[in-house]
């Protein structure tokens, strides 16, 4: 695959494909001919570039077709814009992306076709796991000191923020405490982010996901979410992206920022590597920083850097949403926050720590983070594309009774080779269809009732907020534990939490319109959104409250 950063040279590739091909083959046959075209060599060139499409379009419908009888599959039905290419489809969606619910602009699409498997086709354009698995291994998960540590310095700050009687945005706060405690395991160094100087109520701005701080952690966070939002805008406009960037890379201020950070310490830990090996020193992995086990596979700082981004990202935004999204449940239903705390109590008293055997025993705690993954996965949306060889996928769900002329909805549906596929999970978790009438609900008893439960037992594809089959989250069991060791420690010192709604930076509540609409977006008090992975957009205001005795 192309670096992305020479999209360029791969825009170049492509209109030497589409237009310098055609054009080269007709001056070749006119200087064989001899034959001088005169005023008609404009039109005849315009010609024979859109000659050239219909053809290749024309062509690869006909493949695709063959392909797909001799695998006995139906082709994906199709998105029919007014446009050529389906522009106004894409344009359409780029608007209402900015107002409308999260991923609504998709359902909206499913439910105009009846369908929940669609071809958008916009244009008509069809390593690192192995180095960080060995790092991921069970025992990690175990140490719950880390947990202990990084818990109790956020405590303390909200605790402080309590009794001043301070809103503040819990989605920063969480932000810190596992970007903090992912530094110490990733590059051995707290980055102390806990310390750094908060959004503050009334004042903060807006950032590109949540809300912005001016200090030397900020510039990061900021140039980390404005690449996330900067990369969403590429996946959206798809195969096209690059005609938007031609004079300008939209991400390499972000980019130029995020490298300045990380770069000292991807030379740092090879400079470790290098002194180690001369003194002839070694650790075993159990041991070793994600970093030094990273500089002992590969010399390449390029490498090193991309994966220390991807496991930043896969740690630190993902658990930070789910609390994010925990704390807004406990806000807008405190019955369900003292259940949760009648648990907690229960299991670990007012003050002990929990171990992963209390962790384990926690049923309400485990349901209460599997439904807010159900309503709210981190990662809403994901994409896949398919190999050298054209695939099926299995035959479709029978949500809407949607059939294309001549074809049967038993039959398979046929994915063309290196098509990209981009597939839902958190409009599948929330699907009527397979989650029940009250799909919409944050019920956490639907991971307890045993009758309920089977709906996700007999089909757990159904629910995928770490992603399934080969490339499943590898931090799965991490999350989980560090998530329900913080809710417990947040559970026995707080008793209530409240909105605070009039503190959301300016444009961050859901826009009046959303009422009259289907869903939850009729009833949200936020406004979820996604750049990759999801967020509350201008973060989460709240305070919290200790119990009065
Ligand atoms: C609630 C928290 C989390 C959620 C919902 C989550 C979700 C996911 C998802 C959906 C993927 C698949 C991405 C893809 O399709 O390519 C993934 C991959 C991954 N996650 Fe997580 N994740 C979480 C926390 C973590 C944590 C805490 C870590 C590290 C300690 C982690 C490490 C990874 C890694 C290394 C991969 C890449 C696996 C691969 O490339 O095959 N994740 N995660």
């Amino acid at each position: 695959m192309m670096n992305p950063a020479y999209y360029r040279v791969r825009l170049l590739v492509d209109l030497f494909q589409s237009v310098g091909m055609p054009v080269l083959a007709l001056s070749n046959t006119l200087a064989f001919f001899q034959y001088r075209l005169g005023h008609l060599a404009i039109p005849s060139y315009l010609g024979i570039v859109l000659l050239w499409a219909v053809l290749r379009t024309l062509y690869t419908e006909h493949k695709q077709k063959r392909e797909a009888k001799a695998l006995g599959a139906r082709p994906i039905p199709r998105v029919i814009g007014k446009w050529p290419g389906n522009i106004d489809v894409l344009l359409k969606m780029m608007r209402a992306f900015k107002t409308s619910y999260v991923l609504d602009v998709y359902l909206q699409l499913f439910e105009e076709y009846q369908c929940t498997t669609l071809n958008t086709r916009i244009l008509w354009r069809d390593t690192h796991r192995n180095i960080a698995r060995p790092f991921l291994a069970r025992e990690r998960f175990l140490d719950f000191e880390i947990f202990e540590k990084f818990t109790s310095s956020t405590m303390s700050l909200l605790s402080s923020l309590e009794s001043s009687n301070t809103p503040f945005d819990a989605q920063d706060i969480f932000s810190r405490f596992t970007i903090d405690a992912a530094s110490e395991f990733l590059f051995g160094k707290n980055l102390d982010t806990l310390s750094g100087s908060l959004p503050v109520a009334g004042q903060t701005k807006m950032g590109p996901k949540g809300s912005a701080t001016e200090d030397t952690w900020g510039s990061f966070a900021y140039a980390f979410e404005m690449a996330q939002v900067n990369i969403t805008i590429r996946a959206r406009l798809g195969s096209i992206w690059p005609l938007f960037e031609l004079f300008k890379d939209r991400n390499k201020e972000a980019c130029d920022v995020i490298r300045k950070w990380v770069d000292p310490l991807v030379q740092q830990a090879l400079n470790d590597k290098r002194q180690m090996q001369e003194s002839g020193i070694e650790h075993k992995i159990e041991e070793k920083t994600f970093m030094q086990h990273l500089a002992e596979t590969t010399n390449d700082a390029i490498t090193i850097r991309d994966q220390l981004l991807n496991m930043l990202l896969a740690s630190r935004d993902t658990t930070a949403c789910v609390l994010t999204y925990i704390l807004y449940f406990m806000a807008i239903r405190p019955d369900i926050m003292a259940r949760m705390r009648s648990e907690v109590f229960q299991t670990c008293g007012p003050s002990s720590a929990p171990t992963s055997e209390d962790i384990k025993q926690m049923k309400y705690m485990r349901a209460v983070i599997n439904e807010a993954m159900r309503l709210f996965p981190p990662v809403p949306l994901n994409v896949r594309e398919a190999r050298e060889q054209p695939v099926v996928l299995p035959q479709s769900d029978g949500t809407y009774d949607y059939q294309e002329k001549g074809t049967s909805s038993a039959e398979p549906l046929y994915i063309p080779a290196r098509t990209t596929i981009m597939y839902f999970p958190l409009l599948i978790q929330r699907n009527p269809a397979l989650w029940g009438d009250d799909a919409d609900e944050f019920d956490p008893e639907r991971w307890i009732d045993p009758a309920r439960l089977g709906r996700y037992l007999s089909n757990p594809t159904i629910f995928t907020p770490f992603s399934a089959g080969p490339r499943i989250c590898l931090g799965q069991n991490y999350a989980y534990n560090q998530m329900s060791y913080f809710l417990t420690r947040l559970l026995q010192q707080f008793e209530r939490v409240t909105l605070e709604s009039e503190y959301q930076p300016e444009g961050s509540l859901p826009p009046p319109e959303w009422k009259s609409r289907k869903g939850r977006q009729s009833v949200e008090k936020i406004w979820p959104a996604g750049a990759m992975t999801l967020y509350v957009k201008g973060g989460l205001w709240v305070r919290l409250h200790k119990s009065k005795q």
